[in-house]
């Protein structure tokens, strides 16, 4: 699955809808042995979620988008298939949590690219299932700093925390991504019985997590924080 969503790859409500349909499709059709998640842009693998899904919207409209965010974390986390990234480009905040839905990273070797949930530097706090998402992968005291700090990690520190599990050369990445797939043919039951709790969590939790995402995204100061971090990503291109 080659992510197009141009210029940066960032998840609107429509592009995570057509990527959960794509899992759909995928995940039922029985000759599928795995997913490779990987970039059709330059530079990017995802810039994460669409900051302007969250900016100047509807109460109605930011719930509807929320469940999308949700419906494709439980899509990814609780694949049945074999899952690779191969992470060809810069992959902040919603970025690196669909890598981290995947069962192996691996990410270009380019120190201009970043990765890591900086959800803090936007003036928001990341979801319970995003942190829970990163635990499960780095471990707890990494997280914490990690958040705390909205912290992006270049390749060789992503490799340091275990962010990601191999950097090969920039060309090379879909090569390595399906070499080491076809080292993987089944899909093992130990992926479900690790992450069943985590996904447990947020579904017995979703109507509330989205009730929360509203009520936090549409106060007055956040969409001001919102505002002035799309001023600055504007004004960083000049
Ligand atoms: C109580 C708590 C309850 C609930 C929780 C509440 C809240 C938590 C909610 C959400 C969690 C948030 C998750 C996210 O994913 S937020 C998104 C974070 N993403 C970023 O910060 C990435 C910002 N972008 C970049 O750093 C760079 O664009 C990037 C490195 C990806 C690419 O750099 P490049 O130089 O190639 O491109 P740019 O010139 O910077 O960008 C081109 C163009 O695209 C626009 N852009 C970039 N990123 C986004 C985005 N994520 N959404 C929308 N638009 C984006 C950028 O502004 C440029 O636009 P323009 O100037 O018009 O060309």
């Amino acid at each position: 699955m080659s992510l197009q969503n141009p210029p940066v790859n960032s998840l609107s409500l429509e592009f995570l809808t057509d990527i959960c349909i794509s899992v759909e499709k995928l995940e039922m059709d029985k000759t599928c042995r795995g997913l490779i998640i990987t970039s059709s842009l330059p530079k990017v693998f995802s810039a994460g979620l669409d900051i302007m899904e969250m900016y100047g919207k509807s109460p109605e409209r930011c719930g509807e988008f929320w469940r999308a965010v949700q419906e494709m974390w439980l899509k990814l986390y609780g694949s049945n298939m074999v899952t690779i990234a191969a992470i060809n480009g810069s992959s902040p905040a919603g970025g690196c949590l669909m890598s981290m839905t995947c069962d192996y990273r691996i990410m270009a070797d380019n120190p201009r690219y970043s990765i890591g949930l900086n959800e803090t530097q936007l003036g928001i706090v990341a979801p319970f299932w995003f942190k829970d998402t990163m635990t499960n992968t780095v471990g707890h005291r990494t997280t914490e700093l990690s958040l705390q700090l909205g912290q992006m990690y270049n390749p060789a520190e992503a490799l340091k925390i275990g962010l990601v599990d191999q950097l090969v050369p920039e060309d090379q990445v879909s090569h390595y991504s399906h070499t080491n797939h076809d080292q993987v043919t089944t899909p093992d039951r130990s992926k479900s019985m690790m992450r069943k709790p985590t996904i447990d969590k947020l579904t017995s939790k979703r109507e509330a997590d989205i009730q929360n995402f509203v009520s936090f995204i549409t106060k007055d100061s956040i969409q001001k924080s919102i505002g002035m971090y799309l001023e600055m990503l504007k004004k960083r291109k000049r």
